[in-house]
């Protein structure tokens, strides 16, 4: 006997909503179990939050199906209204309830007798660490415990799905990290199903157990964070988690030649423009020898001398700017800690076959 499949918490089907005549989300699906965490991440206006609001109810699609445990909730026919679709929101400005105490605005929208919210809003309070400001007015805490009280009112109702957009953006850079643990932490010990909306790659690489990428409207790569960052589909996708530098040719018979090397580029016709992209943290970086570099290696191709323009210190570590003699073009080099060689040295780069990606220009 076959046990019958768990059906994903959210599934979205080929969801799409148009505009003034523009398609602003166009045949986006996914689906997401109990307990994971996926990131919408993308620019600006490409989608992200009406993709959210469809599913929240506040906006209806033009196409398309939305199912909670395996429940038809909405398409363009039938529709469950917001509040009976138990999906939490929570949204950047955190819209706390001025005159309600901690307490209250965690207990705001429970149900049952006066004791089980009271055992839930403490529960709540507790894991969020704020049992001692639970008598205590919004204005009198900080950003950071504002959203974690925004967070507790959200999660109190133990909604099945949470969709949060861009809830981090109104707190201090240096705080963010640590509330993003936190709460992905809580997350996880509530077993919600969670879709969280931001443009910024650095959250959905923390946060994320899966990202979608979307731009204009389109999902255009989905995986662990991992495999975006390693595996980009295309240079716009590599570009979006980092500073890139690309490298142009031309194919010649399956193989790319550039100064640094010939590059294999099958399944490119010849004549193909190639755009070879390396993040600044791939490129390899070796002294001058009176005028010679390293020995061409199959891994790291042949070296290009360039010569330093700038090296600035970033902390973590530092970017060197050079300035290749092959074309005079600058391509940008991040190293580990503190390298700062002075403007005007000569020194050799190689890029790593197995860090660079090639894509048809
Ligand atoms: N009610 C509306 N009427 C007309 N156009 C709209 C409406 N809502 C959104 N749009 C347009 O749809 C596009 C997508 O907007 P959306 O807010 O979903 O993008 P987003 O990716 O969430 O961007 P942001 O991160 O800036 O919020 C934008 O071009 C926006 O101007």
């Amino acid at each position: 006997m076959s046990a019958t499949p768990i059906p994903p918490r959210l599934e979205v089907q080929s969801l799409r909503r148009v505009f003034d005549g523009q398609p602003v989300v166009d045949d986006v699906s996914f689906s997401i179990p109990a307990g994971q965490v996926t990131c919408l991440l993308g620019p600006s206006g490409c989608g992200k939050s009406t993709t959210l609001r469809m599913i929240a109810g506040v906006d209806m699609q033009d196409a398309g199906r939305i199912f909670v445990d395996g429940k038809l909730i909405c398409d363009t026919v039938f529709r469950v209204p917001p509040e009976r679709r138990a999906i939490g929101l929570m949204f950047q400005d955190f819209a706390l309830f001025p005159h309600l105490t901690v307490a209250e605005n965690v207990g705001f929208g429970l149900k049952g007798s006066a004791a089980e919210k009271r055992a839930r809003v403490e529960e709540l309070l507790g894991k969020v660490r704020l049992t001692r400001h639970a008598n205590s007015y919004p204005h009198a805490l900080s950003g950071g415990e504002q959203q974690r009280v925004a967070l507790a009112r959200a999660l109190a109702p133990r909604p099945g799905i949470l969709l949060m957009d861009e809830p981090f953006s109104g707190l201090d850079e240096r705080l963010r990290d640590d509330i993003r643990d936190d709460t992905l932490a809580l997350l996880k010990d509530e077993g919600t199903a969670v879709l969280l909306v931001t443009h910024e790659p650095h959250e959905a690489m923390r946060m994320a157990d899966e990202i979608l990428l979307m731009r204009s409207g389109k999902i255009v790569q989905r995986g662990a964070p991992y495999n975006l960052y390693n595996a980009p589909v295309d240079r716009a996708a590599a570009a979006f988690f980092s500073d890139i530098n690309v490298l142009k040719g031309r194919v010649q018979g399956a193989l790319t030649p550039t100064p640094f090397g010939d590059f294999l580029t099958p399944g490119h016709a010849d004549g193909t423009e190639i755009d070879i992209v390396i993040r600044p943290q791939h490129l390899k970086i070796d002294f001058d020898r009176a005028g010679r570099g390293p020995n061409p290696t199959p891994q790291d191709g042949t070296p290009a001398r360039g010569i330093v323009e700038r090296a600035r210190f970033l902390g973590r570590e530092s970017l060197v700017e050079f300035r290749m003699e092959f074309d005079g073009s600058i391509l940008r080099a991040s190293v580990p800690n503190v390298f700062l060689p002075k403007p005007g040295t000569p020194m050799w780069l190689m890029i790593r076959r197995d860090r660079c990606f090639v894509f048809a220009a």
